[in-house]
């Protein structure tokens, strides 16, 4: 599976305000190069901290992006994949709507009744790790369905997981015209941290897009 992190930070790297609401970091031109990503990509991927302030949908915007995958036998939309340990996804979220498949990525302390309420909504639940979600062993999980092209979208807790278990080959962040500030708000790339073992990152585009930077980096 090749997993791409792509997310939009401020020039002093944060991912959004203190509040926590879904605020616009990228402008046109990135959004529209994030819905080509995710056109590209089997499954979109989401913390549940990220439903919560954001309610996205995950889907693919543009309409002849939906159709081209249609005609190369793909479903129009790629699966949206959540991280929710315990499940915190509201029922009436936007990425049980069923316009796309949807992974829910919980782990073995998610009450059975929340469970069943998610598969009722449509959800396709995989239990992985005991008190939070094993990344590991949930994406070979979801690489067994056939989900190779992995791209995730944040937030910051997540990011760090997956970086911290050496799932991501390769890192796509926009970084905008923009100072956000704020000790609590969040960073692309939050979790404990690292203290050693550092990921070591090599520079392979650098492009200038809506007034300010797209940087992306194999890992
Ligand atoms: N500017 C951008 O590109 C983006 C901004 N955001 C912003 O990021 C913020 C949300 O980010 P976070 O609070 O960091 O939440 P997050 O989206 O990273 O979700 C973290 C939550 O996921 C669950 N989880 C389950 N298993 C996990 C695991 N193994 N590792 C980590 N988390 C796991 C936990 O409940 C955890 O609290 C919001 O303000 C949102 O607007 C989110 C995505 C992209
Ligand atoms: N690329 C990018 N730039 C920003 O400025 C952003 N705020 C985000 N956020 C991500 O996009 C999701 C919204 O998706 P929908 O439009 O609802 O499909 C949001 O949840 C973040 O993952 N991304």
């Amino acid at each position: 599976m090749h997993v791409l992190v792509n997310a939009a930070m401020s020039a002093d790297g944060k991912l959004s305000s203190r509040r926590r609401e879904q605020l616009a970091v990228s402008g046109p031109d990135d959004f529209d190069r994030v819905d080509e990503l995710r056109a590209e990509s089997d499954a979109v991927m989401v913390g549940v901290g990220t439903v919560l302030a954001d309610d996205p949908s995950l889907t693919v915007k543009d309409a002849d992006r939906r159709a081209a995958r249609v005609e190369r036998g793909d479903s129009e939309n790629p699966a949206r994949v959540v991280a929710d340990s315990r499940i915190r996804t509201p029922p009436d979220a936007k990425v049980l709507d069923g316009s796309a498949e949807t992974y829910l990525l919980v782990s073995e302390a998610a009450p059975t009744d929340f469970v069943e309420e998610m598969e009722d909504a449509g959800a396709y639940v995989v239990a992985a790790g005991e008190d939070r979600v094993d990344v590991t062993t949930a994406l070979a999980k979801l690489e067994g369905d056939g989900i190779d092209r992995l791209l995730v979208e944040g937030g910051g807790e997540l990011i760090f997981s997956l970086f911290e278990a050496g799932l991501v080959d390769e890192l796509s962040v926009f970084v905008g015209p923009k100072v956000i500030g704020g000790r609590d708000a969040p960073t692309l790339v939050d979790g404990d941290g690292f203290v050693e073992e550092f990921p070591e990152l090599e520079l392979t585009d650098v492009e200038r897009v809506d007034g300010g930077v797209l940087l992306t980096w194999d890992v």
